[in-house]
């Protein structure tokens, strides 16, 4: 064992001896060198406790002083001071770097081609955490910053290329890696080195040094590769050894340092103060707080809140989180930053201003008729002759007065307006055909305006025809609480014929009365505000959007926003789309000068200042985005009972539709009897036939649920329920209708079971297959139609049947299911009145969790 140790140390001492050539020219060097050379070995037997034995018997001049120094300060090497302190007084400068490098190594060589940038490398890295701030560390990577100069120095200046050209060892060999060494090894030394032990070569580059060194042991390597030979497992364990400890070391300056990091973040305090809308994004408020996301998260996770960065979070949740950093939040509201305050109105200001009336009816029943009717004979036939209408609105004369009409299709026009929460008609004029009498759209108008509190002016049109039947029209129209004057009632009724442009006149007068008793006044001095009423991007204009001005005056410059866009008026258009340089109230205007296009509906309104204007603009986009993000509330039944319980909601409103008359009486009957002290049932509107897209308007409109009875909704109904969030509830028993709303009402809405519907399929042929019955040859036209699943057939969007795939059919192959476009043969169970034009709706009743 002390041979092999004996022998271990020979290539050390070797090294010491080599080490003179290479440094030939300083005589003085040399002597200090070789005492550096002997205290690396004591160094490094130091670490071993059995090596220095070996060393000192091997070694006489090693000074037993220094050794016992090196002993008993095994961690010298590692400090700049002890490092410099044991060599200053002999040595010249540079050796003691060399000292210190080669004690603070661990290994013998390092692989000298491959190694050094890693060392560097790591060397950098080590100086960079030093930078941030490590007395410690900083002492010991001087040592290794002077390595990687004294590297360099090797790799270009004459003494290592004297020392290469002599076979002299170079002195980075003695180092090796330098404090690398120790760092690799608690952090994960290759697996393959330590165990490889000290015959083989611990790392790829080491390999070479033993094994490819020649054997005259007369360079560092030879001498070290001997050492490897001999014993270098001792000397591997005492380099592992020091690793270790070092990396002990380095563990916890790592974590102190990590520590330190932290809190170097904290220098950046959480504030005291911050301000938040009603809801807030856990990443927002985190950088709000100077804080990492993720230790919200953290902090959500603890409050039993799991959520994403991007998640958003309530005002209330932010406060708890905050008051765990001493910061309180200042809840401030968005809404209230995208209100731009309104000029008051002085009675001196306020003037009459024409009416604005709206044109609703019965499809055919002569509408854009009447219209016209009223266009040419007090526009075309007065003062502008033949001008063709450019915008959604005009104006016509009635003796002195002025009387605005929108010429949009009545119902979409009127029922999107109120959706967005806008309200510009003051009259409507509802047309009803003499000879036709109150039909569906009739009753649909009606609701529509009484929902919206506008008072109605009938005009029973086509009076000319032989079978026009006036007082039936009238009969009909009592039913829904519009009595004529000349039967007791307050509703005033024309009779026109918008062909012959008879009774024109008298309806207009008619007009003007009813405007004179809603006393429609108002301020024409005051900033201009408005609502838009159509927007479209112009070519060669850009956008361009009429707006009804319904108080001040607008004019070319103003400033103003336009829903969530500002903007500033370039041009001004009337509606025969001549310019004009200002528009007061109640005139529809096309404006130029939007940066959005704004929606029909959306309030218009002059700010003071652009920068005004810019600045609402922005903060109502924000608040777009947080609605968006908020899903605006809309009353459905799973919402129903907790808006009771808030108190939010007094009355539902319900809108029934069903397949026949009969049962949507029955079910209207059935559901008002739903009314509770606490909540009121109205159904605002009920009518036989399918789900359109009025009868969602009008629930949008009215905040009102759809419940539809063997119908479902149009695929355009559909899509508009889903932008504006309208629940719509399909029922097959009337009881199930009842119940549920009876539930909802009730807090009691366990909707467990819930129907998707997964695909929708068109029957575009139709095979009776003998045993089987009648397959169809479908198109699926949205989703997939999957076999087994739960299919509704609809004629004429009325339900006729519901039951369940049984076959599937892609061309003579079974499938499982077929995707949108394909086309496949379907079956239906039990169903053999399939029928060309028949749609499918293909769905399947999942299990879903109330939703509070
Ligand atoms: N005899 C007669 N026919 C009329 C009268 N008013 C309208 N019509 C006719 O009725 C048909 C429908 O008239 P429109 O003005 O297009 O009816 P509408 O209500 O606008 O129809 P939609 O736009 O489809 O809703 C046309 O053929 C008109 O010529 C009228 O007073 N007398």
């Amino acid at each position: 064992m002390a041979e092999e140790q004996d022998k271990k140390q020979k290539p050390k001492a070797t090294l010491i001896k080599h080490r003179k050539p290479s440094a030939g020219s300083f005589s003085q060097e040399d002597r200090t060198d070789k005492n550096d050379k002997k205290k690396v070995v004591v160094v490094k037997k130091k670490t071993k406790k059995t090596v220095p034995k070996v060393v000192a018997k091997k070694e006489e001049p090693v000074p037993v002083e220094q050794e016992k120094q090196a002993v008993s300060s095994p961690q010298a090497p590692r400090t700049a001071d002890s490092g410099r302190g044991t060599g200053t007084e002999a040595r010249p400068p540079q050796r003691p770097r060399q000292n210190t490098h080669s004690q603070t190594n661990s290994r013998p060589n390092g692989p000298q081609d491959r190694r050094p940038y890693n060392r560097d490398s790591r060397d950098n890295n080590r100086d960079n955490r030093d930078n941030r701030g490590f007395q410690n560390r900083n002492s010991h990577r001087e040592g290794g910053s002077d390595q990687r100069r004294s590297f360099d120095r090797r790799q270009s200046g004459p003494d290592a290329s004297q020392q290469r050209r002599s076979g002299g060892p170079a002195p980075r060999r003695q180092g090796g890696a330098p404090s690398g060494g120790p760092r690799r090894g608690p952090s994960g030394p290759p697996p393959r080195g330590p165990r490889r032990g000290p015959g083989t070569a611990p790392q790829g580059g080491q390999r070479r040094g033993p094994g490819s060194a020649p054997a005259g042991g007369k360079s560092t390597d030879d001498s070290l590769s001997a050492g490897k030979k001999q014993g270098g497992k001792k000397f591997y364990k005492a380099k592992k050894k020091t690793a270790y400890q070092k990396s002990k070391k380095d563990d916890v300056q790592e974590k102190s340092f990590q520590i330190k990091k932290k809190q170097v973040k904290r220098a950046n305090p959480v504030p005291k103060e911050i301000e938040i809308m009603e809801v807030i994004t856990v990443s927002e408020l985190a950088r709000k707080m100077n804080l990492k996301a993720s230790e919200l998260i953290g902090k959500l996770m603890e409050m039993g809140m799991m959520v994403t960065i991007n998640q958003q979070i309530d005002a209330e949740t932010a406060e708890i989180l905050a008051s765990e950093y001493n910061c309180n939040v200042k809840i401030v509201s968005l809404y209230d930053e995208t209100l731009i305050e309104t000029e008051k109105d002085n009675d001196e200001d306020l003037r009459e201003r024409p009416p604005i009336v709206t044109v609703m009816g019965h499809v055919d029943h002569g509408k854009t008729k009447l219209l016209d009717a009223i266009r040419s004979t007090n526009v075309v036939a007065g003062e502008f002759g033949g001008i063709t209408q450019h915008i959604g609105a005009y104006k016509v004369k009635v003796r002195d007065h002025e009387v605005v009409f929108l010429d949009t299709p009545g119902h979409e026009a009127f029922t999107l307006m109120r959706a967005r929460g806008a309200q510009i008609t003051d009259i409507v004029i509802l047309v009803v055909a003499a000879n036709d009498g109150v039909m569906p759209q009739t009753i649909e108008a009606i609701h529509h305006a009484k929902e919206a509190k506008v008072p109605i002016i009938v005009a029973v049109n086509k009076v000319d025809l032989a079978d026009a039947n006036i007082d039936r029209v009238k009969q009909q129209l009592s039913e829904y609480d519009l009595i004529p004057e000349a039967w007791g009632g307050s509703t005033l009724f024309c009779e026109i014929s918008a062909l012959k442009k008879t009774g024109i006149d008298s309806l207009l007068e008619t007009v003007l009365l009813q405007a004179e008793l809603l006393e429609l006044k108002a301020n024409y001095t005051c900033r201009a505000e408005g609502k838009v009423i159509e927007s479209k991007v112009d070519h060669g204009r850009g956008i361009v959007s009429t707006v009804i001005v319904q108080r001040g005056t607008l004019r070319v410059g103003d400033a103003f926003v336009a829903g969530v866009y500002p903007g500033k008026v370039r041009a001004l258009f009337n509606d025969k789309g001549e310019k004009i340089d200002e528009a007061p109230p109640a005139t529809p205007v096309e404006i130029l000068g939007f940066t959005g296009i704004p929606d029909a509906g959306s309030p218009f309104q002059v700010t003071e200042t652009e920068r005004q204007a810019r600045q609402v603009g922005a903060k109502r986009q924000e608040l777009e985005k947080q609605g968006e993000a908020q899903n605006v509330k809309k009353i459905t039944l799973d919402n129903l009972y907790d808006s009771i319980q808030e108190g939010s909601i007094q009355e539902l409103k319900v809108v029934v539709k069903g397949d026949v008359h009969g049962s949507v009486e029955a079910l209207q009957t059935a559901l008002e009897k739903l009314s509770t002290k606490e909540i009121h049932l109205v159904v605002i509107h009920a009518a036989a036939g399918a789900i359109v897209e009025n009868d969602v308007n009008l629930a949008a409109a009215s905040n009102a649920i759809i419940v539809g009875f063997h119908v479902r909704p149009t695929p355009k109904a559909q899509m508009i329920a889903e932008r504006e969030k309208v629940d719509i509830r399909k029922y097959n028993v009337i009881y199930d209708a009842v119940e549920d709303i009876r539930s909802a009402m009730e807090g009691m809405l366990a909707p467990d079971l819930q129907e998707e519907v997964i695909g929708t399929v068109e029957v575009r042929d139709t095979f009776k297959v003998p045993k089987i019955g009648v397959i169809a040859g479908c198109y699926v036209t949205n989703g997939k139609a999957r076999r087994n699943a739960l299919v509704r057939v609809y004629r004429e969007h009325i339900e006729i049947h519901s039951g369940k795939i049984s076959s599937l059919k892609r061309f003579k192959d079974d499938a499982k299911e077929v995707d949108a476009g394909y086309e496949c043969g379907l079956g239906i169970e039990n169903f053999n009145d399939l029928k060309v034009g028949d749609t499918l709706e293909v769905y399947e009743v999942r299990e879903i969790a109330k939703k509070l």
